[in-house]
């Protein structure tokens, strides 16, 4: 939910920076000035401004419309606060997808941050747009080394990524943090089918029925929080455990029996504040992968606390391990297993999950 907060250059900044974000490096631009404005695609200039330039990608339909709210409020806040040192671009997406497109033109355009404003599937959307047919994306007539970073002003309904740094929805914290502009490189998960369709997640990825119940559950967002028990009840309804080959770094296959839920953590957070995988790290080059097998409705009851606060390893048919690629198929191909990565449902299983350590710089 979105809190209502106190937006003064005074407003302080109380966050604790978790521990993996250890080797943070303070950037600044000296180059480029960028020119953009509500609604419209970024322009970027050349200048010797020694101004950062900021590129603010905002979901105005994140958590049912409320963050435009949220950023209209904060935007004279944010101009005051960072203007003296940025250049401010706004940048309103038009729909879904549209982004991915506004990320990977900001940094071929030289943005020294990508800022995505809602929710995980907005920032989901700008992770994709740093990638392009399977590579980085580039500052097209610049030096290698200059890296456009990612940042985060949490403002969707789960906000969940957010949550593994402690960053909480108060968006004036988050300015503080762009304002400090520290960066920490971070891991970034790839989805492929047979090596094609590669597709970028930067929180959680997940198959089956988390899966289904995130897919039911975004067309529930007008209630907020609640969406994601409506999508699980929902996703309950003829619900079947499934047998699953599983194939873990290129190693042998193996056999999961009755798979309820498949998850592939970068971060630990998913539905709504679940502390699904517990000991992912973001930037320690691996992925948390947590299987829950043989689970009825009851168990979920019985265990929802444990799945909420991150104690549930230690359950019964619950299995960690620490991979740096896992390939998932289903034994009997009936093409009907949700897969979904970062609350975007994805499609159907096979897919191949891997890491791609420390891929992105974020604003932390
Ligand atoms: N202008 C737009 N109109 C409609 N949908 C949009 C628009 N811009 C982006 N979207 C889509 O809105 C979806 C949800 O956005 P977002 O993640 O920001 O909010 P949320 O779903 O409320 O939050 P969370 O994902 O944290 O629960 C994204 O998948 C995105 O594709």
């Amino acid at each position: 939910m979105l809190r209502s907060t106190c937006c003064t250059p005074l407003c302080p900044f109380t966050a604790k920076q978790p521990s993996f974000l250890r080797k943070q490096q303070r950037i600044t631009s000296d180059r480029f000035t960028f020119r953009g404005g509500g609604g419209g695609d970024a322009a970027a200039v050349v200048s010797s401004s020694g101004l950062r330039d900021l590129v603010f990608v905002v979901n105005p339909q994140g958590a049912n419309g409320r963050t435009a709210k949220e950023w209209k409020k904060l935007l004279p806040h944010l101009r005051s606060r960072l203007g003296k040192d940025c250049n401010v671009s706004e940048l309103l997406t038009s729909g879904p997808s549209h982004a991915i497109d506004i990320t990977r033109e900001a940094i071929r355009d030289g943005a020294d941050a990508v800022i995505a404003v809602g929710g995980d599937g907005t920032l989901h959307e700008v992770v994709n747009g740093f990638f392009w047919e399977g590579k980085p994306v580039g500052y097209l007539s610049g030096e290698a080394s200059r890296s456009t970073a990612l940042g985060l002003i949490p403002l969707g309904t789960g906000s969940d990524f957010a949550r593994t740094f402690g960053w909480n929805n108060d968006p004036c914290e988050a300015v503080e943090r762009i304002a400090r502009g520290m960066r920490s490189r971070i891991d970034v998960g790839v989805i492929d089918k047979e090596g094609k369709d590669l597709h970028y997640f930067i929180n959680v990825a997940d198959v089956h029925l988390s899966a289904k119940a995130g897919f039911y559950a975004s067309k529930y967002k007008k209630f907020g929080n609640l969406c994601y028990v409506i999508g699980a009840l929902q996703a309950f309804m003829g619900h079947h455990n499934q047998d699953m080959r599983i194939r873990v770094n290129g190693g042998e296959w193996e056999i999961y029996p009755q798979v309820t839920a498949l998850c592939v953590g970068n971060a630990k957070y998913f539905g709504g504040g679940m502390k699904i995988t517990p000991n992912a790290i973001p930037g320690n080059g691996n992925l948390e992968v947590v299987v829950l097998q043989n689970f009825k409705w009851y168990d979920f009851v019985l265990k929802l606390h444990k799945l909420y606060n991150g104690t549930h390893l230690s359950v019964n048919n619950v299995t960690s391990r620490s991979v740096q690629s896992i390939e998932v198929e289903e034994i009997t191909d009936s093409g009907s297993i949700y897969v979904q990565s970062d609350g975007e449902h994805l499609g159907f299983l096979p897919r191949k999950f891997q890491v791609l350590p420390g891929a992105i710089d974020i604003i932390s």
